[in-house]
């Protein structure tokens, strides 16, 4: 059986991590892009010669041009530019939107059948457009962040308790801004909600409330630390899980920025809510129910993301 092509548009620095992973994991060969001529072919070559080494087997390679993407089974596009300190995701609209147009037509035209998954910020913003602007099946065009703001929060909350990652479940929804929603009736150590571990005197309200507050704003951190961009290992992390979901037709629950046709209340947005996704790409979205706050918070977060996209439309009006 022949391997499956992974394409990555943008082969910065979570461009590379991804190739890397993709490699270790051998989840198919690896085409990097990126207009910056040399990096996608630097990198490439770099990953393959470590591959002896690790002892996997992928053939990478690097690119400026878009035919080298052909029939690839997953693009991971994290093109454009990245923030900085000062900088909020919402201030990337302008450049990021203007790199998904000319993302969104490479796609079309040499990859139209893949699995796609946008990262580039702000993000339910631009995988918006990228579907649009690519034309590709709504299921098939989707923006990872709720499996990152989840990890997140899952590692905080390990830290608080003192137990393993493995056995925290966390769901954080919304958009992927300050306004993004983790929701402790949702998010679980060994099974047992968080607000019951409230009742059970494990935690106080406020921790929790803190613990919460450093997950929304877990991106600002990192990006305040590095100085010079921001995040990337767990970024690559959490979408080759959702890029490995598809290629092995896994059907994992993930919390991811989806199309969304009337499911909370939302229609023709791409919002982060709980999917399955398999061999058919966002093959469920599941309509968790909500409390008054958790409801509130939700459609605070969905106005925000729809702010972005008027932005969006302002500026090119044929997304309309
Ligand atoms: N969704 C998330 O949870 C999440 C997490 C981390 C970062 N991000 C976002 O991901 C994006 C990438 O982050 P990074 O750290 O890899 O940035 P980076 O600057 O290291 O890499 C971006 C790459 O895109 C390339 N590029 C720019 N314009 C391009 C174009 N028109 N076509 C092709 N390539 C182009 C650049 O040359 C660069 O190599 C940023 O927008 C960042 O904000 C999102
Ligand atoms: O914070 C950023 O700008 C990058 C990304 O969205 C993140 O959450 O790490």
């Amino acid at each position: 059986m022949a391997r499956n092509k992974i394409a990555l548009i943008g082969s910065g620095m979570i461009g590379g991590t991804l190739a890397h992973l993709a490699g270790l994991k051998e989840l198919g060969d690896i085409v990097l892009f990126d207009i910056a001529d040399g990096i996608p072919q630097g990198k490439g070559l770099d990953i393959a010669q470590s591959s002896p080494v690790e002892g996997f087997n992928a053939n990478l390679t690097g690119a400026s041009d878009y035919s080298a993407i052909e029939g690839a089974d997953v693009c991971i596009v994290t093109a454009g530019v990245a923030r900085k300190p000062g900088m909020s995701r919402d201030d990337l609209l302008g450049i990021n939107l203007k790199v998904m147009e000319q993302v969104g037509a490479g796609i079309k035209k040499y990859a139209p059948n893949a699995f796609v998954i946008c990262i580039t910020n702000p993000l339910d913003a631009m995988v918006w457009a990228l579907q649009k602007f690519s034309g590709l099946p709504k299921n098939m065009v989707v923006g990872m962040a709720g499996v990152l703001d989840s990890a997140r929060f899952r590692l905080f909350l390990s830290q608080e308790f003192n137990v393993s990652v493995q056995d925290v479940t966390a769901f954080v929804l919304g958009g992927h801004g300050d306004t993004m929603v983790p929701l402790a009736r949702y998010s679980t150590i060994g099974g047992i909600p968080l607000t019951d571990l409230v009742k059970m005197g494990w935690v106080t309200k406020e921790r929790l409330e803190e613990i919460i507050q450093r997950t929304r704003d877990g991106g600002a951190e990192i990006v305040g630390l590095l100085k010079t961009g921001s995040a990337y290992y767990a970024p690559a992390a959490s979408a080759i899980e959702m890029a490995e979901s598809f290629l092995k037709d896994k059907k994992r629950v993930l919390p991811c920025a989806a199309h969304l046709t009337g499911q909370y209340g939302v229609k023709d947005m791409y919002v982060g809510v709980p999917t399955i996704i398999g061999a058919g790409g966002v093959e469920r979205i599941i309509e968790v129910e909500f409390n008054k706050a958790e409801q509130e918070a939700f459609e605070k977060s969905v106005a925000s993301v729809a702010g972005l996209c008027e932005a969006c439309v302002a500026i090119a009006p044929s997304l309309k």
